[in-house]
């Protein structure tokens, strides 16, 4: 370790035994460098040579950009040098990526302190902790955050929205309805006789029935719709801005593109009955309520049908 002093704040403690001081910073599990006006390395210790994956020999006397990635050194050595000739920030807290010499990127919270040695020259001390696993565990967690949040607002098989974040929905556009007299339409669809594909071919496939209806709607769609899996073989679709007329003509086409689709690998031609409902003063369960009815008229009517529900029920 280079013998300079430091004067401020360590000053009483090397009075007392600059040995027992050494020691100390020998034996931190901290990393601890002090690097001069030019940016050179003048002390590292142990902790810090560990960290970075150098000998003390090779980093002593080098520039402290020597362990800066190359993309951050012009900054970091400006830093440096603003630091050193600053008055008022006597510290500086800050989070890095740093580069081991074996090429390795870590996030480090790197601690610097401006002091001045005996010879009257500013010098930066600065404090290295390592925190690349707390930052990697944070962003497992974040991930795992984004992908439970995903879980509650969407269906698992088909990737739409699921029930409740559908029936949120339909709410908040209801809300819109209500102040400021816009247009609203939704589309309830059910699969027809969905039963007996299970039955017949197995759950597998009827699973496949229903992620390439799922497809097959999300296409026909516009993009301000909001396609929903209410549950089982049943799908809403809630059509912002768009009148019962435009509703059950969109609804129609995507009844006539289904039983024209064969679909899975057994090429089964499935139909869709469907009840169309528009925004009059109601809330999410009556209008619900409504567009089921009409969607159970257009399956008691012989199914593939869509049916407009009638403004009182
Ligand atoms: N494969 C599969 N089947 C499901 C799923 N959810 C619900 N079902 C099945 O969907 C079928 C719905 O049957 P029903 O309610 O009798 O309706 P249907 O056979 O379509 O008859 P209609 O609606 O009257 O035309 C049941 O067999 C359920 O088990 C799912 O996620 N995957």
């Amino acid at each position: 370790m280079a013998e300079r002093r430091i004067a401020d704040p360590f000053e009483h403690l090397i009075t007392l035994s600059s040995r027992d001081m050494a020691n100390v910073i020998n034996a931190t599990p901290i990393g601890i460098c002090i690097t001069d006006a030019n940016g050179q390395f003048e002390v590292v210790n142990p902790a810090y040579c560990d960290f970075y994956g150098y000998e003390k020999e090779e980093l002593l006397g080098q520039h402290f950009t020597l362990v800066v990635p190359k993309a951050y050194r012009d900054k970091l050595s400006q830093l440096h040098d603003t630091f050193i000739a600053g008055n008022e920030i006597q510290e500086l807290r800050q989070e890095w990526e740093v580069r081991r010499k074996n090429g390795e990127t870590r996030t480090i919270i790197a601690e610097a302190a401006r002091v001045h040695g005996e010879d009257g020259a500013p010098r930066k001390v600065t404090y290295v902790v390592d925190i690349t696993n707390r930052k990697r565990l944070e962003e497992q967690l974040k991930q795992a955050n984004e992908r439970l949040d995903h879980l509650a607002h969407h269906d698992e098989l088909t990737g739409i929205y699921n029930r409740r974040a559908g029936l949120m929905r339909l709410e908040e556009e209801l809300k819109r309805c209500q102040r400021y007299g816009s247009k609203l339409s939704v589309v309830m669809y059910d699969l027809d006789s969905f039963k007996h594909i299970n039955d017949t071919y197995g759950h597998g496939i009827g699973d496949d029935v229903l992620q390439e209806m799922t497809q097959l709607m999300a296409k026909g769609i516009r993009s301000t719709d909001f396609l929903v899996r209410l549950g089982g073989e049943e799908f809403l679709i809630i059509m912002p801005e768009v009148d019962v007329s435009s509703a059950y003509l969109a609804a129609d086409r995507l009844r006539q593109q289904a039983a024209a689709t064969p679909m899975t690998t057994h090429a089964l031609i499935v139909t869709l009955s469907a009840g169309v409902a528009s925004y009059m003063e109601a809330s999410t369960t009556r209008m619900l309520d409504r567009v089921d009815k009409a969607m159970y008229r257009a399956k008691q009517s012989g199914r593939n049908k869509v049916i407009i529900a009638d403004d009182v029920t």
